[in-house]
């Protein structure tokens, strides 16, 4: 980095153009990152982008052995679009049944649970008007589960809500907001929903799978929405 090399072709290369230690870079003066600052984008990226999607895939695994015709039904899909060939990036958006597993389970397990925001100013927000500096928590997992919302059968693993698009899986607008929404939403989700579909597919394409009688369905936070006594899932390699 001292030497001022740096590629510009991926993300660490592009976050050490825009240091202060490197003048080549094409960031203007105002907006150049401190060493230290590089550093917390890079926890920042791992926290956020390892642990979250693991667990998506967790929760993916453990819900599809509960509901052996879904993973049949995606197992399918999978072989149909991709045969027992490495998934590409232009097959991941022919993978329908896939897309509403994984979008019913983000929904049911949203591994981040809710989000957290401050008032910087007296503000009004659904006709309350509230102070400056006020914490408020929007519960994710809440309003994904919410029966006024999503319908009596909220509680219940039915991919089909979502065949038709998110939009019309719910009765509210918005009321599906795994990756946040706005300004801060999520900048790693399209990276994380490929990755996903890629590593579901991959799974699929070379086991079936099912839940040992040792698993203990207990969701629980730690900080991010966990199974509280692990996934013990039995491969079968097809
Ligand atoms: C299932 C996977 C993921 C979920 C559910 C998820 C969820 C979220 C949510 C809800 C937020 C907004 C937090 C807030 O507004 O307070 C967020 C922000 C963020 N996510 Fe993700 N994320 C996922 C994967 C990833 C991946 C793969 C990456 C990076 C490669 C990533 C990087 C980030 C970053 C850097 C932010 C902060 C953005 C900002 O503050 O402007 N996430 N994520």
């Amino acid at each position: 980095m001292k030497m001022g090399e740096s590629s510009n072709d991926d993300l660490l290369g592009l976050l050490l153009q825009s240091t202060d230690c490197n003048e080549g870079g094409n960031n203007s003066k105002n907006i150049r990152l401190t060493v230290d600052e590089v550093i917390e984008e890079c926890k920042l990226f791992y926290f956020a982008g390892q642990e979250t999607t693991s667990v998506w895939l967790t929760w993916t695994m453990v819900v599809l052995s509960m509901h052996p015709n879904w993973q049949e039904h995606a197992r399918e899909e999978v072989l149909q679009v991709c045969g027992k060939n490495t998934p590409r990036f232009e097959s991941t958006n022919h993978l329908k049944i896939v897309t509403m597993i994984l979008n019913e389970v983000l929904r049911l397990y949203p591994p981040v649970h809710g989000m957290f925001r401050q008032t910087a100013q007296k503000t009004s927000l659904g006709g309350i008007s509230l102070p400056a500096n006020v914490d408020l928590y929007l519960p994710t997992i809440l309003i994904h589960h919410d029966p006024e919302i999503w319908g009596e059968d909220s509680a219940e693993f039915k991919p089909e809500r979502f065949s038709s698009g998110i939009s019309s899986a719910s009765k509210e607008h918005l009321a599906f907001y795994p990756f946040g929404w706005g300004p801060r939403i999520c900048i790693g989700q399209s990276f994380a929903t490929i990755e996903a579909k890629i590593a579901l597919a991959m799974i699929l394409q070379r086991f079936s799978f099912e839940l040992s009688p040792s698993y203990t369905h207990d969701p629980r936070t730690v900080i991010s929405l966990q199974p509280q006594f692990g996934a013990q899932i039995i491969l079968h390699q097809l």
